[in-house]
């Protein structure tokens, strides 16, 4: 079974006449190890997209079966324990400026099992290491380029094994070199592991370096490809 399987979501913001769909009958299914960015213009309804396959709002019409679990009349509950299995990265890293990079990274598996914390700051390390990291371990995030920060939160999102990542804009505050590096480490992990990747970006300099690309307009999927012709990335 894939890990995001979308069938027919529609959603609308507001009510009465203000009421506007910002999603149109949308299908897609992402496949285990696969990177599909999501790209589209401003308000074509890719954010929204991506937080109703995090679960992070309730769905209204149409079915999204995420990670097995059908989203479509979920309860609350049933959300807070499906968003415990995805690995989310934001533009904004959202890491804690006072804790060290481990320590951020060690976060993300406090609720899972009780792991006794030289396990969780040892799992950490392991994964910083894997995304060069492994000199940075004991830095805050302020003593780290941005692309480094955004290592760290790659590092956070993978760490407790997610079946699936969830990425929103995360090269946008980076330079060119560092967000291909980012974006690449990404994928590689996520390949290794079986980890399917949905990836929202306006940025074009990462378009090649998925397994799809998908192209939102007005709420509606316009166009499903795989990245233009080029040397294998
Ligand atoms: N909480 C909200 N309440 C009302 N309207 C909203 C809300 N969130 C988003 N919208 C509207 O829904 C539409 C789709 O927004 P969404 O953020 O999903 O688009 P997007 O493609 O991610 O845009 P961007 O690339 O600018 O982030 C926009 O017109 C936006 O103004």
């Amino acid at each position: 079974m894939h890990p995001v399987t979308l069938e027919g979501v529609t959603y609308s913001y507001g009510s009465g006449e203000l009421r506007r769909a910002v999603l149109r009958d949308v299908s897609l299914t992402v496949a285990e190890g696969e990177i599909v960015l999501l790209t589209g213009p401003s308000g074509s309804g890719k954010t929204t997209l991506l937080t109703l396959i995090g679960a992070l709002r309730a769905m209204q019409q149409g079915s999204a079966r995420v990670l097995g679990r059908e989203l479509q009349g979920a309860s609350e509950a049933a959300r807070v324990a499906l968003r415990r299995r995805i690995g989310f990265i934001f533009q904004a890293h959202n890491l804690l400026g006072f804790l060290s990079a481990r320590q951020n990274v060690a976060m993300a598996l406090e609720t899972e099992a009780k792991l006794p914390e030289r396990q969780r700051l040892a799992e950490a390390d392991r994964m910083l290491a894997a995304v060069g990291l492994a000199e940075h371990l004991h830095k805050a995030p302020g003593q780290l380029s941005g692309g480094q920060r955004q290592r760290v939160a790659v590092a956070r999102a993978l760490v407790a094994s997610p079946g699936l990542v969830l990425a929103d804009e995360p090269t946008a505050a980076l330079d060119k070199a560092s967000g291909q590096e980012v974006v690449r480490q990404l994928r590689d992990l996520a390949r290794s592991r079986g980890v399917a990747i949905l990836l929202v970006t306006h940025d074009p300099r990462i378009l090649d370096i998925a397994d799809r690309v998908v192209s939102m307009e007005d709420g509606r999927i316009v166009s499903a490809n795989r990245p233009a012709e080029g040397p294998a990335a």
